[in-house]
């Protein structure tokens, strides 16, 4: 069974964005992790990119829900019904999967075993053969070509949309690890914050993310950029638009980025001092979408004083660790925190 699979896909299953790598052929869905239901009849109308587009945008009867949420399941059939969804869009065009596939999917490394079990049956409720969990930082690390079999420190830090994943890998386990439940969603809801007190002014979330894109940055930022964004008027009801630079966005993101340092820092306080002399020669390895802030690395190495690198393709990590572990298996047997569901009938 630990031989390696016949058909093996690997999931990021994210609070923002949902990856399936299928082996030997990568990364083959890319999408938002968003379902668009319809209030009368329960039925799905649209997932994926289809139904984020629909955020703030739905008519009475549809609602765009994000059903995941702090990296962990916050609505289960839903999230079984998109991974079904995500495992099939996959698979299409394969026509030597007749059978079920075995799945790998990617969890954060601080949930608890009931959460973690909620992704295992919500991915066999999806139409998995088997079910296999496997620690974020760690399929983070491995998709990031850091050398995590080695007897060498190897240090991450995966922002994503839900959770912050901060670890010390080496020899093939987790030496020390934090989760931290404060990531680009947190950011988003901290610029939503900032332009309703300032302004009186309602923005949606998709609003929020795109400063963040556009103009949000880690420290001081670089440049005098602003941007123009349209919301709803809390005094008059009426749309209204303003205009907000790039040092509004930074002082909003200030406290989020604040805490995401200080995980950093109070994970490698628990380092033992070898992997800490390990990790000040290769650097810490940022990845995840929240990795893409501007500046962020800078901030980070300056308040640590290590060097701090941002990963190829920081979106990609987690899917590409998660789907090389699969087509590896053997190696992690009793480590990195693998487990399965290959035994238990639901
Ligand atoms: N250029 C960028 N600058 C800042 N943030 C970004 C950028 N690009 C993407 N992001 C943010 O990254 C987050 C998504 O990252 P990612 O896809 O790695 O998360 P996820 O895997 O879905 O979440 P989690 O790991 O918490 O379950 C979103 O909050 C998004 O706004």
């Amino acid at each position: 069974m630990f031989g390696g699979f016949s058909k093996d896909i690997g999931i990021d299953l994210g609070t923002a964005n949902t990856l399936v790598y299928v082996k030997s052929k990568g990364i083959v869905v890319r999408e938002p992790s968003v379902v668009a239901l319809r209030t009368d009849t329960g039925s799905i109308e649209a997932v994926g990119n289809d139904a984020k587009n629909m955020i703030g945008r739905t008519p009475g009867n549809i609602v765009a829900v994000r059903p995941m949420k702090d990296g962990v399941i916050a609505d289960f059939d839903t999230t079984a019904t998109m991974l079904k969804y995500f495992i099939q869009q996959a698979l299409k065009n394969r026509s030597i999967f007749t059978r079920k596939p075995s799945v790998m999917v990617c969890v954060p490394s601080g949930i608890t075993a009931v959460e973690k079990r909620a992704v295992e049956d919500a991915t066999k409720q999806a139409g998995a053969k088997e079910a296999y969990t496997l620690e974020e930082p760690f399929a983070a690390a491995i998709g990031a070509d850091l050398p995590v079999w080695e007897p060498t420190g190897s240090m991450v830090v995966d922002i994503g949309g839900g959770t912050t994943e901060v670890a010390i890998i080496s020899l093939g386990g987790i030496v020390t690890s934090q989760s931290i439940r404060v990531a680009g969603d947190e950011m988003d809801e901290s610029i939503i914050q900032y332009i309703k007190k300032k302004y009186n002014l309602m923005i949606g979330e998709r609003t929020s993310e795109a400063l963040k894109l556009e103009i949000g940055s880690a420290g001081a930022p670089e440049g005098v950029d602003d941007m123009d964004i349209r919301g709803r008027d809390l005094l008059t009801g009426l749309p209204k638009t303003i205009t907000v630079t790039a040092e509004e966005i930074a002082g909003a993101l200030a406290d989020t980025v604040a805490t995401i340092i200080e995980s950093v820092k109070n994970t490698l306080e628990q380092s033992p001092p070898e992997l800490a002399a390990d990790i000040m020669d290769r650097g810490i390895v940022l990845t995840g979408g929240g990795a893409l802030l501007r500046n962020l690395d800078r901030v980070l190495s300056e308040e640590t004083n290590m060097p701090v690198l941002v990963a190829e393709n920081p979106l990609d990590c987690v899917a590409i660790g998660t789907g090389r572990a699969l087509e590896n298996l053997h190696l992690f047997r009793s480590k990195a925190g693998i487990t399965s569901r290959s035994d238990r009938k639901l």
